[in-house]
């Protein structure tokens, strides 16, 4: 039972999904979060992080800090990913443990799983065949904060509880052109090419003046602003996308996810997240989606619905389509009692709401 005035500390609480879990917390009355930007502590930094749990001493923790990106960023930084992935979970939930923190949840990711997983992916899927190579240093890092999760609470007695959402998106996504995840870059690389068949330049040097690309804000000459969009696909009537469209992905609006996490955080505990009777496996983890899925085709038109962009959608078949399906088995979330409600279709519409309004 964690109570409104408990200290819960969000490592990562500016981040997607961070910022939404804070958010939730705050809505349901708690009033003693704490976080900390990555300027105020970097958490790959063993000893400040020791410190600050020295003097913040947090009753519950939930780990949403980690080194995140799309298939293209996690398939080129790969020492990036599994290093800092796994440096931040050892400072977090070690300190966790000598500092007594009473409940901790720690967002892997279903990239954990198996490249050819039987779907959906239950839970039990995890470490029976070899995983997908575009993201395996940031699944393997995620597996082994899992097991950290699990260990700590098999061995000591801890309650800590790791999730494994599917594929996020929402308010504070990450719209980088290259290394963010498929939704966002769609989004913001269909708008901008809407924006240069509408001729609108006025938007087109807003966006860039709020998210520049390539050192190009707005206040650049046209001709310089086509030539650097060029080169990620985007022109005047065509957008470009990756691979072949045909891999299936889930998508999960981030606010349902921070409600999910806060949902697990105060209402399940480790003992009830597996069997003890079971034999040899005894997969703890619960995985966070939706049990929906789509062609990433699919998901192109929803973008091109709801911005009415009027120009052709190509397919760059040399650029990686990454594992071929991943849906989630959501049963045991659903035992433990929170089903999504938001479907994708609406989520694009939010997001690209969300989008317009011209936010960081
Ligand atoms: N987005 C998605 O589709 C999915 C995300 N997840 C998982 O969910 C969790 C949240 O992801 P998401 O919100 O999307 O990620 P974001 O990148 O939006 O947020 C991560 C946060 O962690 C902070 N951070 C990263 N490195 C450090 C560091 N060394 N020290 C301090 N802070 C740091 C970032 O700060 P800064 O930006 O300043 O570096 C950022 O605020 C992660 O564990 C991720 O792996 C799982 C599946 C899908
Ligand atoms: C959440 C999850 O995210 C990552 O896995 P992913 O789902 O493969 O990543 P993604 O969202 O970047 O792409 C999904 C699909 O979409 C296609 N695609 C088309 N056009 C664009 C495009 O413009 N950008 C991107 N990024 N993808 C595109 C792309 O080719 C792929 O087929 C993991 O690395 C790992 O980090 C992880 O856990």
């Amino acid at each position: 039972m964690i109570n409104k005035n408990a200290k819960i500390y969000v490592a990562g609480h500016r981040g997607l999904v961070g910022s939404a879990i804070w958010k939730n917390l705050s809505d349901r009355g708690f009033t003693n979060l704490i976080g900390r930007t990555h300027a105020e502590l970097d958490l790959l930094d063993g000893a400040a992080v020791r410190a600050f749990f020295d003097a913040e001493r947090p009753d519950a923790v939930v780990l949403a800090a980690a080194h995140v990106g799309g298939i293209m960023a996690n398939s080129r930084y790969r020492a990036d990913f599994i290093y800092q992935n796994l440096q931040i979970q050892q400072n977090v939930i070690g300190e966790s443990f000598r500092h007594d923190v009473q409940k901790l949840l720690f967002l892997g990711s279903t990239c954990i799983y198996p490249r050819n997983a039987r779907q959906p992916m239950s839970e039990d899927a995890l470490l029976t065949s070899p995983l997908e190579y575009t993201n395996e240093p940031y699944a393997i890092a995620k597996i082994a904060g899992l097991k950290l999760c699990e260990s700590f609470s098999l061995q000591y007695g801890c309650n800590y509880i790791a999730v494994m959402p599917t594929n996020l998106y929402g308010p504070r996504d990450n719209f980088h052109l290259e290394r963010s995840h498929v939704l966002p870059a769609m989004l913001r690389k269909v708008h901008l090419s809407h924006l240069l068949l509408e001729g609108n330049e006025t938007a087109l040097r807003r966006d860039l003046m709020l998210r520049p690309v390539e050192g190009i804000d707005g206040q650049a000459a046209m001709s310089d602003i086509e030539t650097v969009l060029k080169k990620y696909g985007i022109e005047r009537e065509t957008v470009m996308l990756w691979g072949t469209g045909t891999p299936l992905r889930e998508f999960l609006w981030s606010e349902e996810m921070a409600d999910a996490s806060v949902h697990v955080l105060l209402n399940v505990d480790f003992a009830d997240t597996y069997a003890p009777d079971d034999t040899e496996v005894r997969n703890c983890h619960i995985n966070v989606g939706t049990g929906r899925e789509h062609t990433i085709r699919q998901v192109a038109e929803f973008v091109v619905d709801t911005i009415g962009y009027k120009g052709e959608l190509r397919w760059d078949a040399s650029k990686p389509d990454g594992t071929p399906r991943k849906l989630t088995d959501v049963s045991k979330l659903h035992q433990l009692g929170w089903h999504h409600k938001i479907e994708l279709q609406e989520g694009v519409s939010l997001l690209y709401k969300w989008y317009l309004k011209g936010e960081l």
